[in-house]
């Protein structure tokens, strides 16, 4: 599907519930740029970067980095797009502060938000193989990849990331809920948060195609 308005879209969800598998459904169908606050960290951690270096423990640690600086990452990738691209945040805005200054620079037209169940999450986030130049997620229930440990597309090696322990996830999944669900209350008043509820990715999927399908045919009706 051609877009033709430019449209400025957020994931949300706690950690496991999806949004790097959904993101990459999105703009495969609807050809957003994908930007992930979590790629890019790793990206930096990978290349032993300053930022990187800095960020690890914190990140290790199940816990949110500071938010002027993922901040400051994120606005200046979004202004190093071309000029009427239309993308896909994942991971960014997580806390309210950082979803203000998003609206500083960009008004955000919707929000998709994955109401995945906590006991649902634990499980698959001890199962997740990521290739870390991608961001590419595999499972070994849901989505194994063709030869096991490795990328379906590089046939680079995967590897288990460190803040998938399980000691991590219970951390990450009470940050998620003191300092990320305020962010679904604050667009929630503003009218953009669409969430969809479920256990299974296939099954939340095709409504949130719909979904899509409608809001974007929709804004090209009101333009024609
Ligand atoms: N069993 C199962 N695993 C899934 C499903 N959807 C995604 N996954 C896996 O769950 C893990 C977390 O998904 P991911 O997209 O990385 O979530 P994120 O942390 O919200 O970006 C990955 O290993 C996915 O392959 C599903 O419906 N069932
Ligand atoms: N917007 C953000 N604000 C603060 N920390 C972030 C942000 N995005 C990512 N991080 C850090 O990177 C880690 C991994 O993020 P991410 O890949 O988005 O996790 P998940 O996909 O499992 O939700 C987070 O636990 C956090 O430490």
């Amino acid at each position: 599907m051609v877009l033709h308005r430019i449209v400025r879209a957020v994931i949300m969800g706690p950690p496991g519930s999806g949004k790097g598998t959904v993101s990459s459904r999105i703009t495969k169908c609807f050809g957003l740029t994908h930007i992930s606050s979590g790629d890019i960290l790793r990206a930096n951690i990978n290349a032993k970067t300053e930022l990187g270096l800095l960020m690890k423990s914190c990140i290790d640690q199940g816990q949110l980095v500071p938010d002027d600086v993922i901040a400051r990452i994120i606005l200046k990738d979004l202004k190093s797009l071309e000029q009427g691209s239309s993308w896909l945040l994942d991971g960014f805005p997580r806390t309210v502060s950082q979803a203000e200054s998003l609206d500083d620079a960009h008004s955000v037209d919707t929000v998709i938000n994955l109401n995945v169940p906590f006991q649902t999450i634990k499980q698959r986030l001890t199962s997740r193989w990521t290739h870390l130049p991608s961001g590419r997620v595999y499972n070994v229930d849901f989505n194994p990849p063709k030869v096991p440990g490795f990328d379906d597309v590089t046939g680079e090696p995967l590897v288990q990331r460190d803040d998938d322990k399980p000691e991590t996830v219970t951390r990450r999944l009470k940050a998620y809920e003191t300092q990320t669900e305020p962010v679904l209350e604050y667009y929630r008043s503003k009218g953009v948060l669409e969430t969809f509820t479920g256990t299974e990715t296939n099954k939340i999927w095709p409504h949130i195609e719909a979904f899509l399908q409608k809001k974007f045919s929709m804004c090209n009706q009101n333009l024609a």
